[in-house]
């Protein structure tokens, strides 16, 4: 666990608002390109802790790197990662084209250096017809697809996707988990947040569960699956496993 050179590594990480502790001595390291999927219940912390990766907060303690950058330093982060929060940050008197542009002047990257990328995700999507539409004629899912590809676009070391296939027709939500395993498979790593448990058994690598702030369980979904088999008999899934874990008082057997 914690090895400084993984792609993403928190140590003690924590993230208090008030009386509120939302991340609790969080210890997680994520391996380069890996997709790891990050489970927890409402209110478990998730945000909270995809926000600290990303820079957009500070921790009350510990700490975290992400493509061995500090955290808190964001003007470095900005090049190696990539978000797409779950509401997507896009002008909407832009058009999508415009829109991409932006987005890669923020991260100091010529539009030049990333068109092709960009334009290929488009045709991948089916967004390429509306690229010069403006986005507040978006629909939910355009809005979705635009997010996703101005978080990747400029080629990051590290992506943080929260719940990218919400809003996605069945299909652009495949080709949605097949772009992401292509990332992968380009050796960038991938944190994927969803409520979705089936687009993470077919994605990820890795699986933690949040509860409470703290990792409940890790592993491989096929080894979150078997651990749930022992104590929720045969056929228990990665959904069984979910509910044992996140049950209050109940999170010692992974
Ligand atoms: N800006 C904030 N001010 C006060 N409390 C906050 C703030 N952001 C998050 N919290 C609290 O921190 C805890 C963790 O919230 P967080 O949004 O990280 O959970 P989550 O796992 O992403 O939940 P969900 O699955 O519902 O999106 C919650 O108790 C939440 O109320």
């Amino acid at each position: 666990m914690c090895e400084p050179s993984s792609a993403v590594v928190a140590k003690s990480l924590t993230k208090r608002y008030g009386t509120t502790t939302a991340v609790n001595e969080l210890d997680l390291s994520i391996e380069h390109g890996d997709i790891y999927g990050f489970l927890g219940p409402n209110g478990a912390g998730k945000t909270t802790t995809m926000r600290i990766f990303t820079g957009l907060i500070e921790p009350s303690g510990g700490e975290a790197r992400v493509a061995g950058v500090p955290c808190v330093d964001r003007r470095a982060l900005v090049e190696h990662i990539g978000l797409m929060p779950e509401t997507p940050p896009l002008y909407d008197q832009l058009t999508g084209r415009e829109q991409l542009q932006f987005a890669a002047d923020l991260r100091n990257v010529p539009w030049d250096a990333v068109v092709d990328t960009a334009l290929s995700l488009c045709a991948s999507l089916g967004l390429r017809a509306d690229l010069d539409r403006r986005i507040d004629g978006y629909s939910k899912g355009m809005r979705q697809k635009l997010s996703f590809i101005q978080s990747v676009q400029h080629d990051p070391a590290v992506v943080f996707l929260d719940e990218p296939t919400s809003g996605l027709d069945p299909r652009a939500a495949k080709t949605l988990r097949e772009l992401i395993t292509d990332l992968a498979d380009g050796d960038t790593t991938v944190l994927i947040s969803t409520h979705i448990l089936p687009v993470v058994e077919d994605i990820a690598d890795m699986v933690g569960v949040l509860h409470d702030g703290q990792l409940a369980a890790e592993g491989s979904p096929a080894e979150l699956r078997s651990a749930a088999e022992r104590t929720e008999g045969d056929g228990a899934d990665l959904e069984d496993a979910f509910l044992a874990l996140t049950t209050d008082g109940d999170t010692a057997w992974v």
